[in-house]
């Protein structure tokens, strides 16, 4: 995704902190509000310090509480614009993209118009060539070209583009085509297509609070109400004592009290959560969803392409009975001429170069595409006869349906690739079967420590994956994984998830795409390939633009440490109270007594109260960094995260405040 640049993202952060005082944006933020109005008060009471009756404050103490409390209010809304800020700048990266385009529409008869690209609708042909931007979404028919797709992805490299596998075919309007020419059906109506949305997203258009901050929200409130109440009901005994009470020192008491730090930070914290997830080239579709990941128990993770390398490539033609290697590939290339998976060209390359040729004219023969629930594919000939290749287990079902049967010796070869951890694939020509394919793929190097890391974290994993049972637990053991299912469907996808959740899980997945939709969208996080089809980005509520199924893993460490960074900081805020409690209330009763109980010792009340509004006020900004980038993670479990940040957190607020506000109260009876 495109980068903001820094001077300017600040510029227009400090811009728009002025901007957010509007009362309608303010109230939104119920403990900043309380402050603002507070403003409002003792900027009156500068004014007129007797506007309330008697007062025992001064215009220019009044002034300088007025002047610290706006700038608790500024500071509150810089951290929001701040964090707002990256994703405005994105956004208009993104909409520097779409500039008015036109497009050579395909009519029906064959011929070419040429139209605005806002004139194209879901389901329209049209033809693109080298130099163009693609001006819609959509899916390759016709051709092969390369594609510069660095205007999503910020990736320079350009990707191939051609028809017929789901991880190449799909295109996005917005990106420039480098070669050649390309014949694309549209898939989305103008204004809805991905760059559209990414752009929708990132600005926060479709923030909207997810209900953990709703939830948080509504509790500082709450405890707002609370002070509010309490610092309202002491005027009566403080009078009754005789020391007038001034509005000015109550406002100071109440704004020290209310839990101004993590009211200030929260909606920053969870914007910048959102932020992280787009700098690594995920795009979320709403807070909820980069909460959800922190709150994942169950990871379910396909083996080929996420556990694995994934490009599979055929190793070794293993026959079996009284066959030869040169005749197992020739009926692998026969079952393969019409298979475009990456899988399949190898085979034929293979093939070819160990001599086969094809025994019949592919003119009129015709391919069966591989599907994840028939696990074959293969080749028909108008003479009825039959070539296929695919999962062991299915081409043995294939062959007993014709009136065959597997050859003793298949188990062998079968197991002899199965233990190798490689996926073996049966070929046969009508009944007969000739041979097994070794397709060889590695486990991606470093996934056992993620594995570990997530084990720590309390998250299952659950490889699944279509391959046989052998293959799958050698991959399983060698990987790392907690549990694995073997010989899946893509029903059983769902039912996994199903099954975890009614156990009360949150469960995430990956797909590239191919049957994944449906499972993509029961699962509580889904996080689809931008390579992807276009039913699974619209089914998942994450896309990752570089399609990287293994981002999952680091999705779920970005969601704990958005949770934990407002636990922290909740904490922090909650506990710094007491410090400024103890800091403003013998300020309030010094011609009584009380004052004597200056525990920490005050230069003097007035000195005081504006020490404890001025750290109140300052460090706001000191953790904004800490809010944006949110506190150190370790991967460790719930509970022991709870017990650290509680060490860290509540005792660090407890004392840090006490420490700040005698040295800012030294530093006040300097001046
Ligand atoms: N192009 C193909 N032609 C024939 N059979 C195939 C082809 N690709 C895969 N298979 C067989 O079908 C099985 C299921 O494929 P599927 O894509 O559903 O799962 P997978 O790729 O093995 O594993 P995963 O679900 O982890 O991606 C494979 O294990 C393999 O035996
Ligand atoms: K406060
Ligand atoms: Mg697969």
């Amino acid at each position: 995704m495109p980068k903001a640049n820094l001077a300017d993202l600040y510029s227009r952060a400090l811009r728009e902190a002025f901007g957010k005082l509007n009362p309608r944006i303010m109230i939104k933020n119920p403990v900043m509000f309380i402050v603002w109005v507070g403003t409002l008060i003792t900027a009156l009471l500068t004014l007129n310090p007797n506007l309330f009756g008697r007062s025992s404050t001064s215009a220019g103490f009044n002034a300088s509480v007025t002047v610290i409390l706006l700038l608790t209010v500024l500071f509150a809304n810089f951290a929001e614009a701040v964090a707002e800020g990256r994703g405005k700048a994105q956004a208009d990266a993104l909409r520097s993209t779409q500039t008015q385009t036109y497009a050579q529409r395909i009519l029906a008869d064959g011929s070419e118009e040429r139209v605005s690209s806002t004139d194209l609708r879901r389901g329209d042909r049209i033809a693109v060539s080298a130099g163009d931007l693609i001006p819609a979404d959509g899916e390759v028919l016709e051709g092969v070209a390369s594609v510069d797709e660095s205007a999503i992805t910020g990736e320079s490299a350009p990707v191939l583009k051609e028809p017929g596998s789901d991880v190449a075919s799909s295109v996005t309007g917005g990106t420039r085509i480098l070669s050649d020419n390309l014949v694309i059906r549209v898939t989305a109506d103008p204004g809805k297509g991905f760059i559209d949305r990414m752009i929708a997203l990132v600005e926060g258009a479709e923030r909207s609070k997810t209900p953990n901050e709703i939830a948080l929200t509504v509790l500082l409130a709450v405890l707002t109400l609370v002070f509010l109440i309490v610092v309202a009901t002491l005027p009566p005994p403080a009078h009754y004592i005789d020391s007038p009470v001034s509005i000015t020192l109550l406002i100071a008491l109440l704004v020290a009290l209310i839990p101004t730090t993590i009211g200030g930070l929260l909606s920053a914290i969870g914007i910048a959560g959102m932020d992280r997830v787009a700098q690594f080239n995920v795009v979320a579709t709403s807070g909820r969803a980069v909460e959800a990941c922190g709150d994942i128990s169950t990871l379910v993770l396909d083996k080929t392409g996420t556990i694995t390398l994934g490009n599979r490539l055929v190793e070794e033609f293993i026959p079996v009975q009284d066959h030869s290697v040169a005749e197992v590939a020739a009926i692998a290339l026969a079952a393969s001429i019409f298979d475009t998976t990456p899988e399949g060209k190898s085979i034929v390359r293979l093939a070819e170069k160990l001599g086969a040729t094809l025994p019949f004219d592919p003119q009129t023969a015709e391919g069966v595409e591989f599907s994840a629930r028939t696990r074959m594919s293969g080749t028909d000939l108008p003479d009825g006869g039959e070539f296929r290749k695919g999962a062991v287990d299915a081409i043995r079902g294939f062959v007993r349906s014709r009136g065959g049967q597997a050859p003793a010796d298949l188990d062998a070869a079968y197991e002899q690739v199965s233990r190798l951890g490689g996926t073996p694939l049966a070929v046969c020509q009508n009944h007969d079967i000739y041979g097994v394919i070794y397709l060889k793929d590695i486990i991606k190097p470093g996934i056992q420590e993620r594995f570990n890391q997530l084990r720590r974290m309390g998250v299952r994993t659950i490889m699944l994956t279509g391959d046989n049972r052998i293959t799958a637990s050698v991959i399983a053991k060698e990987a790392g994984v907690d549990d694995f299912i073997a010989e899946a469907t893509p029903e059983d996808k769902i039912q996994v998830i199903q099954q975890e959740q009614a156990a009360g899980k949150l469960v995430a997945m990956t797909g590239d795409g191919t049957n994944d939709a449906p499972a993509l969208a029961q699962a509580n996080v889904g996080l689809a390939m931008n390579s992807g089809t276009q039913a699974a980005k619209e089914a998942s509520n994450m896309v990752d633009l570089d399609s990287d199924p293994t981002k999952l893993i680091d999705l779920v460490t970005i969601g704990k440490q958005l949770l934990i960074t407002r636990g922290a900081l909740t904490t922090f805020s909650l506990a710094n109270d007491i410090a400024k409690y103890f800091a403003i209330i013998p300020a309030m009763f010094t011609s009584t007594g009380i004052g004597t109980l200056n525990v920490m010792g005050l230069n003097s009340p007035q000195s005081a109260v504006l020490a404890a509004l001025i750290y109140n006020a300052l460090i706001i900004p000191a953790l904004i960094p800490l809010a944006l980038r949110g506190v150190k993670f370790r991967p460790l479990s719930a509970n022991q995260l709870l017990q650290r940040n509680i060490l860290i957190y509540g005792l660090g607020g407890l004392i840090a405040p006490f420490i700040a506000i005698k040295l800012i109260d030294l530093s006040l009876s300097r001046l």
